[in-house]
């Protein structure tokens, strides 16, 4: 069993047998030589903006290649079991509303999925409760309920102030149409507001506060609706949609440039590595895409060419020092892992969001390079690692945190370290499902325990 099978079944019962059937995978690469072809899945990013866009337009959007990310499945059974049973009503539509018991939605661990519900769910015309994993509870959303509130809509907390569970108490009955919103948390926030702002009834002008993290998430979003025929405009710090309708169109998932990064991560970890990932384009919509600049300072070369992306690896000393990280969060993980497995000194800014995301990632990075004797030191904003002490162990055994980007961005030790003990295998789930097998399917050895 795995956590989507306990968010389905949600007993006392089988949390316990989750617990307990929880097993690792113990890696082991004979040779250090990568060749091969891996087909990502889709992107979840865009897949459950995909979806919210498919559920809000009335048939007319449809999604194409849809990703086999948990996140993205649990997120498509959502909505299309609502939309089927549900109508969509908002102020100013028919009022024949169905009465509905109020109903509890369980998200488990997928971020986007919370936020991007609540406020697809703000428009509904039933109450919900709308909750997650214990980790969920733990990420803030009142930045998003508080905007929610602001335009008209009726949320309570169910437990703590500022968290998950919330209820949503019925259909958005809209006051206004402007609203700010603090910039350096969550964009997924701010996506949330957008992706339902063309079914407010007098729209929305989103003013951002402050400084914008996760940029390249916003500029997704917008680009995602207007390929579905919702336009904007974006001055400055504002962001302007009108109610308008949906054009019949169809959404295409491209591979998760977030999970190419442990691949771009395994070339640079080789000692020889030519890998092609089809299906990758040169002009994403992701911003995670950007690792193809990152990992050209690690002699890694990306040549786009029969519909997908070519790895190849050229001996050159690495170039850079500094990462700013602020535009692609997701990144962190894979690129810091790399640095110290390297025993490349590099400095790195703009993991701020770091530490509400699955688990609190600069932590658990300490943890787990300490394993392999290097320190990733902070002071205020600035990271550093410091490798003077680095060595490389027979076995390490790297302990996940319920967070995928753990264990994947740790999985690629294995070309380094004989034998890596990976906690909790299913947890990389939630965006790359194939990643083991993946592994195997270039030369590596994955034994699952337990
Ligand atoms: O909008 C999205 O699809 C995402 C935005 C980012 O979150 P933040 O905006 O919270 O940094 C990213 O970390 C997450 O994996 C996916
Ligand atoms: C932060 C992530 O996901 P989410 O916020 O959607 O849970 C992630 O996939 O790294």
């Amino acid at each position: 069993m795995n956590w989507k099978s306990y968010t389905e079944t949600q007993n006392i019962a089988s949390l316990q047998e989750y617990i307990l059937m929880k097993h690792n995978i113990i890696l082991t690469k004979k040779g250090k030589s990568v060749k091969g072809t891996v087909q990502l899945t889709g992107s979840k990013s865009e897949c459950n903006r995909a979806l919210i866009i498919e559920a809000l337009s009335n048939g007319k959007v449809k999604v194409e290649n849809i990703s086999d990310a948990a996140d993205a499945v649990l997120l498509a059974g959502i909505l299309r079991a609502e939309v089927k049973d549900r109508k969509l009503e908002i102020s100013g539509a028919d009022d024949s509303r169905i009465e509905h018991p109020l109903s509890e939605i369980n998200v488990g661990p997928a971020g986007t999925a919370m936020r991007f519900l609540t406020a697809y769910l703000a428009l509904q015309d039933e109450g919900v409760i709308l909750t997650g994993s214990e980790r969920m509870k733990q990420r803030p959303i009142g930045i998003l309920v508080e905007a929610l509130r602001e335009l008209g809509a009726q949320i309570e907390y169910v437990e703590n102030e500022g968290f998950p569970p919330i209820k949503l108490k019925g259909s958005l009955v809209q006051q206004s149409n402007k609203v700010s919103i603090k910039g350096n948390i969550s964009s997924q926030y701010i996506t949330a507001l957008l992706l339902i702002a063309a079914r407010l009834p007098f729209g929305l002008e989103l003013h951002i506060e402050g400084d914008l993290t996760s940029r390249p998430y916003v500029e997704m979003t917008l680009a995602m609706l207007q390929t579905a025929g919702i336009q904007h405009t974006w001055q400055v710090n504002v962001i302007a949609i009108k109610n308008q309708d949906f054009t019949t169109t169809s959404l295409y998932i491209e591979p998760d440039w977030s999970a190419a990064s442990y691949w771009y991560a395994i070339a640079a970890l080789a000692d020889e590595a030519e890998l092609f990932l089809p299906g990758l384009t040169q002009y994403s919509l992701q911003g995670d895409s950007v690792i193809t600049e990152i990992m050209a300072n690690f002699g890694i070369t990306s040549q786009f060419k029969d519909g997908g992306v070519y790895l190849q690896k050229e001996a050159k000393a690495i170039s850079r020092k500094i990462f700013d990280l602020k535009e692609c969060p997701d990144l962190a993980q894979t690129i810091v892992v790399i640095c110290a497995a390297l025993g490349h000194e590099a400095t790195f800014t703009g993991l701020e969001t770091l530490k509400i995301k699955e688990t609190d990632r600069i932590k658990a990075l300490q943890n787990e390079l300490a394993k392999i004797g290097v320190k990733l030191t902070e002071k205020g904003q600035v990271y550093k690692l410091d490798c003077s002490e680095k060595q490389i162990p027979e076995y390490v055994f790297i302990n996940t945190y319920d967070d995928h980007r753990m264990a994947m961005a740790f999985a690629p030790l294995a070309l380094l370290i004989p034998q890596v003990e990976v906690e909790d295998a299913d947890v990389v789930e939630k965006s790359y499902p194939a990643f083991w097998k993946d592994l195997e399917k270039v030369g590596f050895e994955a034994e699952a325990t337990g």
